[in-house]
């Protein structure tokens, strides 16, 4: 048994990647380590690591890294591999097993996992949720949410300013907002952080809580099953949510069919219920809360945060965004409950892409080939795990010019990149982000009535932030910023 796994261990990192890998030829990383390769490194810093290739190989359609044990994956480096990946051949991919197998025991084949058939059904049934006229509507409760915040700050800078962490208060913001806006969920994470239903949802979302659990999850079938506290913790999580969720469902359930053919509710919850074409199934919808809450909170608050820290770096580019707010709304955050006057903002709009640019909260996505095929003159093996490098292109140099590492609002008054690929944030094609309108509506309103109201400055002028990515890349240590309470709104 030992002989045989010490022969195993040797092919796969001596004998395989060299001669027998349908990638052997293709440029790669310097390899790491001997058993792990460049895993680590790349997971860690896959922005510069697909950076480093793009200047040192320009123009490849894919480069390749060694994975652990001598596996391979390989990086889509330019436009047109990623056009192919996720436009062209968009359903010849899936997402890799070793996520969706952990995520799936969590959140279940809601839209973020679903594939082929049953991802364009769901797409087709979730779509109207997220018009933008049906998105604006939201503002008045975004608002609301915004004004329970504000009391947090309030009480922070009352004697003056104060060092705070932003990404904490922003979590509790994002996630009530998104609760409320895609199914009327209350989660009470600003006025109620203690409470059931958020714990569980933080245990289930939060795999640096429990790495254990979920890498063992992703990689080994039927881990979940085994007797394990860990595994104990995360059924128990599930339940609670899932209870709280239902009785926000029985409610809708009912009033859904109280109103029967005039019901005119779209947010996600009423859309599914009357919808006659798929019978959805109680635990179905409760699937989709899980998927739209994961994929929505945390990215937003990556969103946000990046931002404030952008704005905290350029005090010129704060203040003018802070005079366009003032000057539109000068009677406060009361002024702001138009999603047109908010959205009206030039420059709000600037800074928000400008952030989004280049601080994308998933700066990577994954991909499988579900097939074998050929791209660009590369062959693609069957169950390759592909990176698509979102932030190699949205700092691509020959797409936005020499200075696509900056962080400049103001080259959006003129823009556009050279390819539509070069805001990939939320991604391009068919999986494209189906919350992106929502996401963009809520940032503004979020992003508007805080540089408003206060000014965010680095802690001391060598501050730096390194990125915590865990699911999504978001300020490690919660990005403590010294926020001033301004006067005159
Ligand atoms: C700044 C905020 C956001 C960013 C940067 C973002 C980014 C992304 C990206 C890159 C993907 C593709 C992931 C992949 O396929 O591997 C995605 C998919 C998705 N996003 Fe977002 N997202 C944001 C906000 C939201 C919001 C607010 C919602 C909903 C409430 C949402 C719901 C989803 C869903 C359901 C998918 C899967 C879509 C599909 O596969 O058809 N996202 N998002």
């Amino acid at each position: 048994m030992f002989a045989v796994a010490i022969l195993c261990v040797i092919y796969g990192v001596l004998v395989y990647p060299k001669y027998v890998s349908p990638y052997k030829d293709m440029i790669a990383l310097p390899n790491k380590h001997w058993l792990w390769g460049t895993y680590a490194e790349y997971g860690e810093h896959n922005y510069e690591q697909a950076e480093y290739m793009e200047k040192l190989y320009p123009g490849q359609a894919f480069t390749r890294f060694h994975g652990p044990l001598g596996s391979d994956y390989i990086m889509a480096q330019s436009v047109e591999a990623h056009l192919q990946v996720l436009q062209t051949h968009a359903y010849k991919f899936v997402k890799p097993t070793f996520v969706s197998r952990g995520m799936k025991a969590i959140i279940g084949n809601g839209l973020f996992f679903a594939e082929f058939e049953d991802h364009k059904v769901q797409r087709r049934i979730i779509t109207p949720a997220f018009t933008h006229s049906h998105v604006k509507s939201f503002v008045p409760a975004f608002m609301n949410k915004i004004r329970m915040v504000y009391n947090i700050f309030d009480d922070y800078t009352k004697d003056g300013p104060a060092v705070f962490k932003q990404v904490p208060i922003f979590l509790r913001l994002t996630l009530d907002a998104i609760g409320e806006a895609t199914f009327g969920v209350n989660m009470h994470a600003i006025d109620d952080e203690n409470n059931e239903l958020l714990s569980a949802y933080h245990r289930l979302s939060t795999p640096s809580d429990d790495p254990f659990f979920f890498l063992c999850n992703g990689f080994i079938p039927g881990f979940r099953y085994l007797p394990l506290a860990s595994n104990r913790r995360m059924r128990q999580a599930k339940k609670v949510f899932r209870e709280n969720c239902r009785a926000v469902l029985m409610q809708k359930v009912n009033k859904v069919s109280e109103m029967k053919v005039e019901g005119k509710d779209r947010d996600i919850l009423s859309i599914l219920l009357r919808d006659s074409e798929h019978n959805w199934t109680i635990d179905e919808i409760e699937n989709q809360i899980m998927t739209f809450l994961l994929a929505g909170h945390e990215t937003t608050t990556g969103a946000l945060t990046w931002t404030l820290w952008a704005l905290a770096k350029h005090p010129e580019v704060q203040e003018k965004l802070r005079q366009e707010v003032r000057a539109a709304f000068p009677g406060g955050i009361d002024d702001m409950n138009s999603a047109d006057a908010v959205e009206s903002l030039k420059y709000l709009n600037n800074v928000l892409r400008e952030g989004l640019r280049v601080h994308p909260p998933l700066p990577i996505a994954v991909r499988e080939a579900a097939e074998n095929i050929a791209i660009e003159n590369t062959f693609i093996k069957k169950g390759t795990v592909v990176q698509i490098s979102i932030a190699l292109l949205n700092k691509s140099p020959k797409l936005w010019g020499p200075d696509a590492e900056e962080f400049k609002p103001e080259r959006w008054d003129t823009h556009p990149a050279e390819h539509a690929y070069g805001f990939s944030t939320f991604l391009q094609g068919a999986r494209a982000c189906i919350g992106r309108r929502l996401a963009e509506v809520e940032l503004k309103c979020i992003l508007a009535a805080f540089v408003a109201k206060y000014k965010f400055e680095m802690t001391s002028p060598d501050q730096t932030v390194m990125t915590d990515f865990v699911v999504t890349a978001k300020p490690l240590d919660g990005l403590p910023l010294k926020v001033t309470r301004l006067e005159g709104w």
